[in-house]
């Protein structure tokens, strides 16, 4: 994941082999961003996604598509994870573990309905980050730790137009999971960057955005981003 200047940092630098974890560490922002792909990542997109992730530090990236056949996933991610590896940022593919084992992804994003956990984990081995959404609930969040997850993910905390969501959770609810848990929470659902303070300030570890990036000047939105998360 993009780094803070970490060469005079005094607790050294970050291990490479555990930089795109998602881990809480001193030598990070306390909240990061994350970006989720849109459903569209063809024609002009790896450009798009370059320019995103020169703008300001990106720490995730999650391919999103949607009703597409694996090798067609598989041939779209290529230029974007290789864009990812270079600007050191952790590339999650979302929904399938198969695509992800596939293409040799960081991760795997997955929802309530698509797959457990534990058999992720098996399928992919201990350093593949897996991420589980857990709409505004603790007992999910609790359950998806319990499985193995690296990060639990609660929204919608905004209305979206991405994606139809049913859950609305308060801030609150990120509060009271980093001062139980040391697994890494994500605040996902219509955050822009006027709307991520009380996110930030209640706990999120990681804001995962969509439109608020692709549907704007990506360059501006992510320095905007980063901005607000370096306060
Ligand atoms: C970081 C993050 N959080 C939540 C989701 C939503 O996952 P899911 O509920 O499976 O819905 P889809 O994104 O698959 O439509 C996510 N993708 N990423
Ligand atoms: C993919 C997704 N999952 C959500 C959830 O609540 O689980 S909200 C959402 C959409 C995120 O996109 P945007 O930043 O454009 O709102
Ligand atoms: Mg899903």
């Amino acid at each position: 994941m993009t780094d803070l200047p970490i060469d005079d940092d005094p607790l050294g630098p970050l291990d490479p082999d555990f930089a795109n974890r998602f881990e809480r560490d001193p030598r990070r922002p306390a909240c990061q961003l994350y970006l989720i792909s849109p459903l569209e990542v063809g024609g002009g997109f790896p450009d798009r996604l370059r320019r995103a992730l020169d703008a300001g530090a990106v720490a995730a990236f999650q391919l999103r598509l949607k009703d597409i056949d694996q090798h067609e996933a598989a041939r779209l991610a290529e230029p974007l994870q290789r864009i990812c590896a270079d600007a050191g940022t952790a590339f999650i593919v979302n929904d399938s573990v198969a695509l992800a084992k596939r293409i040799g992804a960081d991760g795997v994003h997955l929802g309530q309905d698509d797959g457990d956990p534990r058999e992720a984990r098996e399928r992919l081995g201990k350093d593949v980050q897996i991420g589980v959404t857990c709409h505004d609930s603790r007992h999910l969040a609790m359950e998806a730790g319990e499985a193995g997850a690296d990060y639990v993910a609660f929204g919608s905390f905004y209305p979206t137009t991405t994606k139809a969501v049913q859950h609305r959770p308060e801030p609150t609810v990120l509060g009271w999971w980093t001062t139980l848990f040391e697994l890494p929470c994500v605040a996902i659902g219509g955050i822009t960057p006027q709307n991520a303070p009380p996110l930030i300030e209640a706990g999120a570890d990681f804001i995962a955005v969509c439109s608020a990036v692709w549907g704007e000047d990506e360059v501006a939105a992510v320095r905007a981003f980063d901005a607000v998360l370096r306060g």
